[in-house]
């Protein structure tokens, strides 16, 4: 099974639910299944033409996918340099389709004490998974952490691993 997760974070949230994710999928197709995971900055221009799923997840911002003026801000509350070039909306509305159309989902990082508001970048990037035909839209989650910078919820990692290894045997 070729598996591709494709992450954005400025704090490490969502690259630690990313590397989560990835470890549930292996845990799911076995050790040999490809899973590869990987900065949106380095992400591929096309999806392989194997892809069987892609997982694309990233930071909510401003209640949707991050755009260059939140990540801007992200940088000027402390979030690491290098992350502001492109995000996962710039990537998915760019990236060219693969030959085959692969299972995608999608996943977020928010704030524990706005969890109630609607906005969630993965209901947002499962729309632009639609909108540039990249696959079928299988499942979104969103993953939460205490404040903007982290640290993530307790349990946020497991929830995460369980996701990824469910993502993973969804078929069997
Ligand atoms: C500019 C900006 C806007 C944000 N807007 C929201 C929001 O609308 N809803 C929310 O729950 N969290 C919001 N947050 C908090 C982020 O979701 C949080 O920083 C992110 O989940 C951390 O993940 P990361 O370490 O992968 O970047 C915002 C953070 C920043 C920097």
């Amino acid at each position: 099974m070729s598996v591709l997760v494709v992450h954005e974070s400025h704090f490490g949230n969502s690259r630690a639910v990313a590397e989560a994710v990835g470890a549930g999928i292996t845990d799911g197709v076995g050790a040999d299944g490809g899973v590869v995971v990987v900065d949106v900055t380095e992400a591929p221009d096309a999806l392989p033409d194997d892809l069987d799923l892609l997982v694309v997840g990233g930071p909510t911002h401003a209640f949707s996918m991050s755009r260059a003026a939140t990540r801007h801000d992200a940088l000027s509350q402390g979030a690491e340099p290098g992350h502001e070039a492109r995000g996962i909306r710039e990537w998915l509305a760019a990236v060219a389709p693969s030959g085959v159309r692969p299972d995608v989902a999608t996943f977020d990082t928010r704030v524990t004490k706005v969890r109630r508001l609607p906005g969630s970048a993965a209901r947002a990037a499962g729309r632009s998974v639609a909108k540039h035909h990249l696959g079928t839209l299988v499942d979104s989650a969103s993953f939460f952490v205490e404040d903007s910078p982290g640290p993530l919820a307790p349990g946020e990692l497991d929830r995460a691993r369980a996701w990824g290894r469910r993502l993973a045997t969804r078929r069997e």
